[in-house]
């Protein structure tokens, strides 16, 4: 198949919402439930999706995966659907000379455009299909992503990502520690900041996992959570907190009001020390997971239908008002030039283009499910969409 570009230059600058609600949708007790893998860079995302991927292979349950991250050079499992095969981030850079993270984050807009052929494959893949006594059907679905966790935070392709998956399948967010580098407190408060925007963009159930406990175990972090004087006192013996005065500095005073913020944040959160490399956990990992199936059922699903159906009217009415205004244009200018209307009329032999190539070759990309399709897939072609007039390079910018 022909190679495309990415999209036409007025679609570039936010990825399309894949809608959702034209999707096939199973009956929510066959629902999978997706697990939506985010942390920093080398927290042990992908060894912990290895890892909970041979769990659940070892209980005859395989999830479906999918890699999301552009620019991963080894992945320790197989990955049903690979943004890899549909968008090559190395071109990405060259073609709209970007630097690692621009290329990942634009790699990721690029195939969010796609986002809802990805959801088509998962909800098909993951139907469950019932022989005799036997139900066969994924139950778990799994996203690995990049370590640039800015995309959920400001992003539109994570969070169109994330809206899209949370619309269609009960959800929930594992975010990924590595434990060993957080037993300073700063660095502590710097990534569970980082979590609670993550919680904030997502509004989904979240789950603290943190991981490598077989370096370090999480209890540190736990009593930090759950004991507010422990945190102070830890603040307060770590260097730096006091001037030559004795008094405490700024930097004191402010993780001292933002620990007082988080504490109500750790209200909301589930949290497991886990070891990807032992798998030490992992079996209370699921068990939070499936906690949050309910949580998602009874406190999340509400919300975030509710928010589907405002944005769904908002997109309604902006197209009927955007047909409207056309429609007004047409007939003044109708009656301003009527030779030209006379000519502007659509023939016979035109011909229906409904299939035709629009020019900016957006329609044949097709994502693959690497496991059952020929592999490799087929890359959107961004060689195309380079420099426009005076304007510059247009990309696939978050809204
Ligand atoms: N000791 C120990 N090492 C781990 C554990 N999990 C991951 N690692 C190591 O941590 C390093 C980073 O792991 P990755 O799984 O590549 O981390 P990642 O978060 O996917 O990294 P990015 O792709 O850069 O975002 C590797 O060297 C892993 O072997 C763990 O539970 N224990």
């Amino acid at each position: 198949m022909a190679s495309t570009t990415p999209a036409s230059s007025s679609s570039m600058s936010v990825p399309p919402i894949p809608n959702v609600s034209t999707l096939p949708s199973l009956s929510a007790a066959k629902k999978p439930i997706t697990i939506i893998t985010i942390g920093m860079a080398g927290a042990g995302k992908s060894t912990f999706v290895q890892r909970i991927n041979s769990h659940l292979h070892s209980k005859d349950s395989p999830p479906y995966i999918l890699n999301l991250d552009p620019a991963v050079a080894f992945m320790p499992f197989e990955a049903n659907i690979d943004i890899r095969d549909t968008v090559n981030y190395k071109e990405v850079m060259k073609q709209y000379n970007l630097g690692p993270n621009g290329g990942i984050l634009t790699a990721l807009n690029l195939f969010t455009t796609k986002f809802d052929q990805v959801l088509e494959l998962v909800e098909k893949r993951s139907d469950s299909v019932e022989l005799g006594l036997l139900v066969f059907g994924r139950t778990y679905v799994i996203l690995d992503t990049p370590g640039q966790i800015e995309i959920f935070t400001w992003s539109a392709s994570g969070a169109i990502i994330t809206d899209a998956i949370a619309s269609s399948f009960p959800s929930v967010v594992a975010y990924v520690i590595d434990t060993p580098r957080c037993s300073a407190p700063a660095t502590f408060m710097s990534n569970m900041l980082y979590a609670c925007s993550i919680l904030y963009k997502t509004k989904l159930p979240f789950i603290l996992v943190f991981n490598k406990t077989d370096v370090q175990p999480h209890e540190f972090a736990l009593e930090w959570m759950h004991d507010f004087e422990a945190f102070q006192e830890a603040l307060a013996t770590h260097e730096g907190n006091r001037d030559a005065d004795g008094e405490p500095t700024y930097m004191n005073s402010l993780m001292h009001s933002m620990s007082l913020v988080l504490d109500e944040f750790y209200k909301h959160l589930k949290t497991v020390g886990v070891s990807s490399v032992t798998g030490d956990g992992i079996k209370e990992f699921f068990e939070a997971v499936d906690a949050s199936r309910e949580e998602y059922e009874t406190q999340y699903l509400p919300d975030i239908e509710r928010a589907r159906a405002v944005r769904e009217k908002t997109l309604e009415d902006a197209k009927a008002d955007s047909m409207t205004r056309m429609m007004k244009d047409l007939e003044v200018d109708r009656e301003n030039f009527p030779e030209a209307a006379e000519r502007d009329r659509w023939a016979e032999e035109d011909g229906d283009d409904e299939d035709e190539d629009d020019g900016d070759g957006d329609e044949e990309t097709n994502i693959i499910d690497r496991t059952e399709d020929g592999w490799p897939g087929e890359y959107i072609d961004v060689t195309r969409a380079q420099r426009h007039g005076d304007e510059g390079i247009r990309w696939p910018r978050p809204g």
